[in-house]
């Protein structure tokens, strides 16, 4: 049985071999003659599965290693009988320590306390929701904003999308792309909304490119509005607008959720379910897989405060790293997808394993993801 798998996917010849045939394959474009006669096919976000990709070949299951999901044509693979399952919150933890990076730096570029600030959160799943609980740890308030939870009935204060616009001194978008209906995300931060965000507002998409239309963003900042922006997804990708990338204060190459970790539990999440789709269910554990990060244990003295919050989680993601990369790559052909294949091993701040020699500076960081410990003796 042959299974085609993503070449971008850690893991995952050692797991899926368990089950059958492994071949990788480049998932843009995917080499079509490949699926001739693959029983399973395993992707990631940039190839879009729908009838012209797999109608006349053999392929049951399709796995997506991701949180996504706008890449797949889930309706037709039902039609078709052909089994599917993404990765849901796989990489969430990542967005969310991606979020923080950039948050941490530009705070101390420009000189304010997160503290001080209002965070506007759209979407209030797997990631939006770790967001929250990370930042309401440090004090921060947050302000909501999940129509369909709130109409679901979900626990929350859930408020307008206008609510957070008129108030939130930091945007972030963390919603699905829905092109169509009732939760249309397509184009939601339109040039209205842009324009009418606080004056030195931050505006964040970590989400996908087209949540925020990007020609109007482009627009509003060459007009001079005082708006700091990070985008780590572009409209379109992997051709994004040069003169934009220009303009934006981070920007990255769609890697907000690629800690290894968030790779590997992607990989696993759709392994487990591969098998139980055959019948023959198997769980995975991380960390049998996971190599020691390279800086495993520190000390800290005193206090937690903000600039040592960023000290450390710099330490484990600086995203200007990624910002320098994509700017250096950006303009020549092919560049932004090898980017994404060969990028550096980056860790979750849970790989780090924080000695405090004061107690409330232990409780915080743990709360916060870290691995920490309160030593008085250190
Ligand atoms: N940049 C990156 O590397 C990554 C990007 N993503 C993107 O971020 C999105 C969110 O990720 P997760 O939190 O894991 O997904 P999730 O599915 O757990 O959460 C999405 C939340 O958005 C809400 N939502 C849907 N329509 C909305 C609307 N019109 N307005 C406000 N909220 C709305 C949903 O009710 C849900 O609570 C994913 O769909 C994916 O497209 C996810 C992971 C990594
Ligand atoms: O999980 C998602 O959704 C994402 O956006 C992924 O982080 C994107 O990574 P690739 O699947 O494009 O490698």
């Amino acid at each position: 049985m042959k299974i085609l798998v993503d070449e971008n996917m850690p893991y995952a010849r050692e797991l899926f071999s368990r089950l059958g045939e492994v071949k990788a394959v480049p998932g843009r474009p995917l080499p079509v003659s490949e699926l001739s006669d693959a029983e399973a096919l395993m992707v990631r976000s940039v190839t879009k599965v729908n009838e012209a990709l797999l109608q006349g070949h053999g392929v049951k299951f399709v796995g997506t290693a991701t949180a996504g999901t706008d890449h797949v044509d889930q309706a037709w693979l039902a039609q078709q009988g052909i089994g599917f399952s993404a990765a849901p919150g796989c990489n969430a933890i990542a967005v969310v320590e991606y979020v923080f990076s950039a948050l941490l730096m530009l705070a101390e570029r420009d000189g304010f306390a997160l503290r001080d600030r209002t965070v506007g959160i759209v979407g209030v799943g797997n990631v939006g929701s770790r967001l929250q609980a990370r930042l309401e740890a440090l004090g921060i308030r947050t302000l909501l904003c999940d129509p369909p939870r709130k109409d679901r009935g979900d626990d929350g204060d859930f408020q307008p999308l206008e609510t957070l616009v008129r108030e939130a001194d930091i945007l972030t978008f963390h919603t699905p792309l829905y092109k169509e209906g009732q939760y249309k995300t397509l184009h939601m931060a339109d040039e209205a909304l842009i324009a009418s965000l606080k004056p030195g507002a931050i505006l964040v998409n970590a989400c996908r490119g087209p949540v925020v239309d990007n020609a109007a963003l482009r627009r509003r900042l060459e007009a001079g509005q005082a708006l700091s922006t990070v985008l780590d997804v572009w409209e379109p990708e992997p051709d994004l607008d040069v003169e934009l990338l220009k303009r934006v204060d981070i920007g990255t190459a769609h890697i907000a959720g690629y800690t290894l970790e968030g790779k590997a539990r992607g990989t696993t999440q759709v392994f487990e379910a591969y098998s139980t789709f055959l019948g023959q269910s198997q769980q995975v554990a991380l960390d049998t897989l996971l190599p020691t990060p390279d800086v495993v244990r520190l000390a800290v003295h005193g206090p937690l405060n903000q600039a040592l919050l960023k000290r450390l989680a710099h330490l484990v993601y600086d995203v200007r790293r990624d910002d320098a990369l994509l700017r250096h790559a950006t303009g020549r052909p092919g560049e932004f997808d090898k980017l994404r294949k060969n990028y550096a091993e980056r860790r979750e701040w849970s790989s780090l394993y924080v000695l405090c020699d004061d107690a409330a500076t232990a409780a915080l960081l743990q709360k916060l993801g870290f691995g920490a410990v309160h030593h008085p003796s250190h």
